[in-house]
């Protein structure tokens, strides 16, 4: 059979095409393939299933994932809003575009909203040649929502079924694809599985997700001569929105990747049973069903996000470093006046207590840290590496007489954050090669809080600011009446102004940190109005 031709017919053996494929490539460009899935599926703006399931299940996988979007859902954990269809001759261009350019290896469908949209499809698949194709029939969510009437299924019995390389119904669909039948029970799901396969899909894989009152999640898979009853253990979970698109992308990526079909299932399946474990307690979305995590990166309870996420520069907008002394003189505790900055806008949290004892101070932390925690603010430590580590704080800030940033980075790993205080453009380059994420800069002003600290006035600060590789906060007596003064300069890498004394030696500290906000907020856009 000559190449671009019908390819999916059961005339050309996976193999064969394999090889044709590969050899065309190399003539084509030489370089290396990466194994490529087409999902041609409905957009989930709540990304728990369709397309942006089928990419995070590839990218999982380790295999490259083009999509083609044929409707777009309002969709969150509660259900499904809203459906617009993407006209068919736009379906056709974006098909025509991706097909034009990529050599893709297998295609995937899901939801496929009508019979216009398939026979675009169908017209697609003709003249192209893949590994695979795996036809997901997605017909109504889990929330219950219709996303393809039935309409479409004497189409996709008569025309799509019948070049699949495998058809991957749940139960529902399973039933609606075969006139309604009952499916109850495990023999039931064989049965199904029997008679879609009699429709001309080369392999079945009748899902049971939903099947009622079964402990284990039981699929079956048929391949025209054996049945596989696949089990896994039944994870007990809400965020289960998502598993059939991730199955069919995780199947489609098995595929592109080389493996046989039976191989690729029991992966795919495997893959769902260990997300969902791993998911099981994720919190997204107020709704009945959530989704989950196909990258295993957002476990509940740890905070150990990617370094590169852990730190925002912009957080240094308007950092409250706290006073105990001044807290106390006010008659309130801190974590009261930590609450009160946060809820006045402060960006991010140092805390600062000279005097404390380690217990004492550790408790502190521990109840800063839930505050800011509600808040997403991240909280530092000053000084202390050991109550940081102790309490989980997001770090530490240290001067130049504490602990070196390398070795406070050695202690806390990559993912918490570390300031150090700098005067000069040597100390800001030691914090950087030391593994720094920000410096603070000063005294800028002169200041009751630090005792015997040279001031560097704007002109210093200035300077170290267009030196630094590193964010810098400026401090050092900076209050309401010189905060615009220091952000209206615009100097490179300034970030945000610390302040202690104008928040917490005031009688009002939400009213303080309010006031210093807006006046920030217009000083920044100002500034970035000159420049
Ligand atoms: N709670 C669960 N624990 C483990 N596997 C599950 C669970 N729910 C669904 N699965 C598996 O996820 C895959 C998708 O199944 P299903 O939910 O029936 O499809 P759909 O999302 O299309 O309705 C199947 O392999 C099924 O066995
Ligand atoms: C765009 C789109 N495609 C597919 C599904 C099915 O997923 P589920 O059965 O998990 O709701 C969905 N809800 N939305
Ligand atoms: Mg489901």
């Amino acid at each position: 059979m000559a190449y671009g031709g019908v390819i999916l017919s059961n005339s050309f053996s996976f193999y064969q095409k394999r090889i044709v494929m590969s050899s065309r490539m190399q003539e084509k460009n030489g370089g290396a393939s990466i194994p490529h899935v087409l999902s041609v599926a409905g957009s989930d703006s709540g990304a728990g299933a369709g397309i942006q399931a089928d990419l995070k299940a590839c990218a999982a996988r380790g295999v490259y994932c083009s999509t083609v979007i044929t409707s777009v859902t309002a969709q969150n954990t509660v259900g499904v809003q809203a459906v617009h269809a993407v006209p068919e001759d736009f379906v056709a261009q974006q098909l025509k575009s991706v097909l034009s350019d990529m050599q893709v290896d297998v295609v995937k469908t899901g939801m496929l909203p009508s019979v216009g949209v398939v026979k675009v499809l169908l017209q697609s698949l003709t003249e192209l040649s893949v590994r695979a194709l795996v036809v997901d029939p997605v017909m109504v969510s889990t929330s219950g929502d219709v996303l393809a009437g039935p309409s479409i299924l004497s189409t996709f019995r008569e025309e799509l079924l019948p070049i699949a390389n495998i058809v991957t119904p749940n139960i529902k669909e399973a039933s609606a694809l075969l006139g309604g039948i009952r499916l109850e029970t495990v023999a039931d799901m064989r049965n199904a599985a029997e008679l879609l396969h009699a429709l001309g899909p080369r392999n079945v894989l009748v899902k049971g997700g939903d099947l009622p009152d079964s402990l284990d999640a039981v699929d079956i898979f048929f391949n025209g001569e054996h049945f596989y009853e696949l089990r896994s253990s039944r994870i007990k979970t809400r965020n289960t929105h998502g598993t059939g698109c991730t199955l069919a992308s995780c199947i489609a990526a098995e595929l592109a990747k080389g493996s046989p079909m039976l191989t690729a299932v029991r992966v795919a399946k495997r893959y769902v049973e260990t997300a969902l474990e791993y998911s099981k307690d994720i919190l997204i979305g107020n709704g009945i069903q959530g989704p989950f995590d196909h990258l295993l990166r957002l476990k509940s309870g740890s905070h150990s996000f990617r370094r590169k996420d852990a730190f925002n520069p912009s957080d240094l907008f308007l950092y409250a470093v706290t006073d105990s002394g001044m807290n106390k003189k006010w008659g309130r505790s801190v974590v009261d006046a930590v609450a009160a900055a946060i809820q006045g806008g402060a960006t991010i949290v140092q805390l600062r207590d000279k005097d404390a004892g380690t217990k004492d101070f550790l408790e502190t932390a521990k109840s800063c840290l839930a505050v800011c925690r509600s808040h997403g603010v991240p909280l530092l430590i000053n000084d202390r590496v050991d109550v940081a580590l102790a309490s989980d704080a997001d770090g530490v800030h240290v001067g130049q007489s504490d602990m070196p940033a390398t070795v406070a980075r050695t202690l806390l790993g990559p993912e918490k954050i570390i300031g150090v205080s700098c005067k000069t453009i040597e100390q800001a380059q030691q914090a950087w090669i030391g593994g720094a994420d920000y410096i603070g800069c000063g005294g800028v002003y002169s200041t009751n809080t630090k005792a015997n600290n040279p001031t560097i006035g704007l002109d210093g600060l200035k300077t170290v600011c267009s030196a630094s590789k590193l964010p810098v906060v400026a401090i050092g007596g900076i209050n309401a009446s010189n905060a615009g003064t220091v952000m209206e300069m615009g100097v490179p890498n300034l970030k945000g102004v610390a302040v202690v004394s104008a928040l917490f030696d005031r009688e009002n500290v939400l009213a303080e940190t309010k006031k210093l906000h807006a006046l920030l907020m217009e000083a920044s856009s100002s500034s970035s109005k000159i420049q």
